[in-house]
C-alpha cells in the first residue's frame, strides 16, 4: 500500500481544541483520519502530574467529543503506551501520516517522541510535527525572536475544513485491549468547583468574561492574591492544555486594541501572552534545566537541604501565615498568582534550605497550568540559578502586609489564626504564650527566623553571583535566552547589581 492510501492519525497532546489547529487543518484532506489522545502510563505516574490535570483533560476531550459527534467524527480516548497504541492500530489499518503539534515537555516525553521517530522510520510512516505556539525548534539563538512571534501571531487561524476530515472506519476491535475505563472517564468529567474547568467552553468563558470587564483593573490585580482570582485572565490552564490558542488569545486581544481605560491592562497581558512563549523558548533549547542549574557556574555549589522544613512547606504548616495561605490556596484550588508563587519558592529555596527540584515537582503537581517550559524556567529565574536575572529573596510577612493588609486571605487558609487581630495574625508569634494559651491556638512556631534566615541568603546568594565560574558562563546563557537588543540592557544592569 503507498503512503497516500494509508491512514492518517491525528494525534492529540497539549493542543485540545478543534479551532486553530494546523494538525487538524493539515488531516483535512479527504483522507480518513483517526483523532487520538492516549493516557500515558509513564506520564500518569510522572512525580509532576496528579489527578487534577487528568480531570481537566478529561473534561476537554468529552467537550470535544460532544462537538465532534454531528460530524461523525471523535477522539478515542485510550490508556497505554502511545508506541503499543500505534502498532495496534498499524496492524490493522496501515498508517501513511501521524499528524501532531511539537510538544516541549519533560525528559520523559522527549523520550517518549524519540522513540515515537524511529518506530514512524521503521515503518515508513511520516510524522509531521507542527509548531506550537510561537516556541521554534532548533533555534540555538535568541535574535529574530520576537519578529517571528509576532509573524506567527499575526497570521490566520489555521481552520479545518469540516466537510474534509473523513472519519476513519471504526477502530474499537483493534483498540479495544487500550480504552480508558469509561468509570473514571465518568468520575473525572465530574465538575469540582474549586478547580477551573477543562475546555473550550470554560475557555471562552474565562477570555470573553475578561474583555467583558473583569480585566479592566489587571494591572493592579496581578500581585493580590484575592482580587487576582478575579481579575487576572486566569487563562492559565486553558494554554497550558491547548484549548486555545496563544494566537486566538493575541488576535482576540488586538481586537480590544484602543479602548478606553483599559490601556495598561491590555498591554500587560500583551505583554504576558509573548513571556509564555518566551519561557518555553528557554525550555525548548535548554531541557537540562529540568535537573540542573541553567547557568553552569551553579553546578559548583552542593548545599544540605532540610527535610523537615520542605514537609512543613509541603503541608502548608510553616508557622508562617501568609506563606501557609499561598501554599494551602495553591494545594486546594491548582491557581495562585504569580507574586505568591515566586514567593512560595524563595521562601523554600532562599530560607528554609529547601531543594529546587523538590518545590519544582510538588508545585507541578499542585499547579493546574503546570506547563514543563514556563515552570522550569521560571524557577531557575525565581531561585537565581541564570546568573542573569535581577535576584528577589521575597519576606514572606512583609508580603502579607502588603498585599493581604487586613489578613482576609489569611484567615480564609489559615482558619486557626481567625481569632487573632490584624496585624498581629501576620506574626502570631509575637503573642505572648500566655495569651497563646488562652486563644488555645493550634499553630505552629514558624520553622525559621525569618530575618536571620534572609540575612543569610542574602550574603551567600550575592556571593555565589559573583562567582568567576558563575560570571564566565553569563555570555553564554545571554546568547542562548536573550535577544540582542535585551541582552545588551542586561549586561548592563548585571554590573550595576553586582557592584
Ligand atoms: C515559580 C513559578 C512557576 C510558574 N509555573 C507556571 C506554569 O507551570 N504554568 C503557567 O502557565 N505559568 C506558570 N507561572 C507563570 C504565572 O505565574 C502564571 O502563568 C499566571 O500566574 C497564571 O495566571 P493567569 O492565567 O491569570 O495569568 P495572566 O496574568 O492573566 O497572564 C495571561 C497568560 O500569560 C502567561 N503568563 C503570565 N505570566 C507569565 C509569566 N510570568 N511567565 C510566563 N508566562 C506567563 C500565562 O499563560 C497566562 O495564562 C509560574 C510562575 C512562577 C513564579
Amino acid at each position: 500500500m503507498s503512503a497516500n492510501e494509508g491512514l492518517q492519525v491525528v494525534w492529540f497532546k497539549r493542543d485540545l481544541r478543534l479551532e486553530d489547529h494546523a494538525p487538524l487543518a493539515a488531516a483535512a484532506n479527504g483522507k480518513p483520519t483517526l483523532l487520538l489522545y492516549v493516557f500515558e502510563p509513564e506520564l500518569m505516574n510522572d512525580p509532576h502530574y496528579s489527578e487534577r490535570h487528568w480531570r481537566f483533560v478529561t473534561q476537554s476531550l468529552l467537550e470535544m467529543n460532544g462537538r465532534l459527534e454531528p460530524l461523525n467524527q471523535r477522539v478515542y480516548i485510550l490508556k497505554g503506551s502511545m508506541l503499543e497504541v500505534l502498532d495496534a492500530i498499524h496492524a490493522h489499518n496501515p498508517i501513511s501520516n501521524l499528524l501532531s503539534h511539537e510538544e516541549t515537555g519533560l525528559r520523559v516525553t522527549y523520550e517518549r517522541d524519540k522513540a515515537i521517530s524511529t518506530w514512524c522510520r521503521q515503518h515508513r510512516v511520516n510524522w509531521q510535527e507542527y509548531q506550537s505556539n510561537g516556541v521554534k525548534r532548533g533555534r540555538y539563538s535568541r535574535d529574530g525572536w520576537a519578529h517571528d512571534w509576532h509573524r506567527v501571531m499575526s497570521q490566520p487561524l489555521a481552520e479545518p475544513e469540516w466537510a474534509q476530515l473523513l472519519p476513519a472506519e471504526d477502530q474499537q476491535r483493534c483498540l479495544s485491549d487500550y480504552v480508558m475505563e469509561s468509570a473514571l472517564l465518568k468520575a473525572w468529567s465530574t465538575r469540582d468547583p474549586s478547580h477551573q474547568l477543562g475546555g473550550v467552553g470554560a475557555a471562552q468563558h474565562a477570555l470573553e468574561s475578561f474583555f467583558d470587564e473583569r480585566g479592566k483593573i489587571y494591572h493592579k490585580a496581578l500581585s493580590k492574591p484575592l482580587l487576582s482570582r478575579k481579575h487576572c485572565s486566569r487563562l492559565s490552564p486553558y494554554l497550558a492544555w491547548g484549548n486555545l490558542s496563544i494566537r486566538q488569545v493575541y488576535q482576540r486581544l488586538q481586537a480590544e486594541r484602543g479602548r478606553s481605560g483599559w490601556g495598561r491592562a491590555l498591554s500587560a497581558l500583551n505583554s504576558r501572552l509573548h513571556w509564555h512563549c518566551h519561557f518555553i523558548q528557554k525550555f525548548e533549547s535548554e531541557d537540562r534545566i529540568e535537573f540542573e542549574p541553567m547557568n553552569f557556574g551553579y553546578h559548583q555549589f552542593q548545599d544540605d537541604h532540610s527535610l523537615a522544613n520542605e514537609q512543613a512547606w509541603a503541608t502548608g504548616n510553616t508557622g508562617i501565615p501568609y506563606l501557609d495561605a499561598c501554599l494551602r490556596c495553591l494545594q486546594n484550588t491548582g491557581y495562585l498568582h504569580f507574586r505568591g508563587r515566586a514567593m512560595i519558592v524563595s521562601a523554600l529555596c532562599h530560607l528554609m534550605q529547601g531543594r529546587w527540584q523538590f518545590a519544582a515537582r510538588q508545585l507541578a503537581q499542585w499547579f493546574l497550568d503546570f506547563e514543563p517550559g514556563i515552570h522550569y524556567a521560571q524557577i531557575q529565574m525565581q531561585v537565581g540559578l541564570t546568573g542573569i536575572n535581577t535576584l528577589r529573596i521575597y519576606n514572606p510577612v512583609k508580603q502579607g502586609l502588603d498585599h493581604d493588609p487586613d489578613a482576609v486571605f489569611i484567615k480564609k487558609w489559615v482558619p486557626e489564626l481567625s481569632e487573632l487581630p490584624v496585624p498581629l495574625v501576620h506574626t502570631p508569634w509575637e503573642l505572648g504564650p500566655i495569651e497563646r494559651a488562652c486563644m488555645d491556638m493550634n499553630y505552629p512556631d514558624p520553622v525559621i527566623d525569618i530575618a536571620q534566615a534572609h540575612k543569610a541568603a542574602r550574603a551567600l546568594y550575592w556571593d555565589r553571583r559573583q562567582n568567576p565560574l558563575v560570571r564566565q558562563d553569563i555570555n553564554r546563557v545571554l546568547y542562548r535566552h536573550v535577544e540582542t537588543r535585551t541582552h545588551l540592557k542586561t549586561q548592563h544592569s548585571n554590573k550595576g547589581e553586582l557592584r
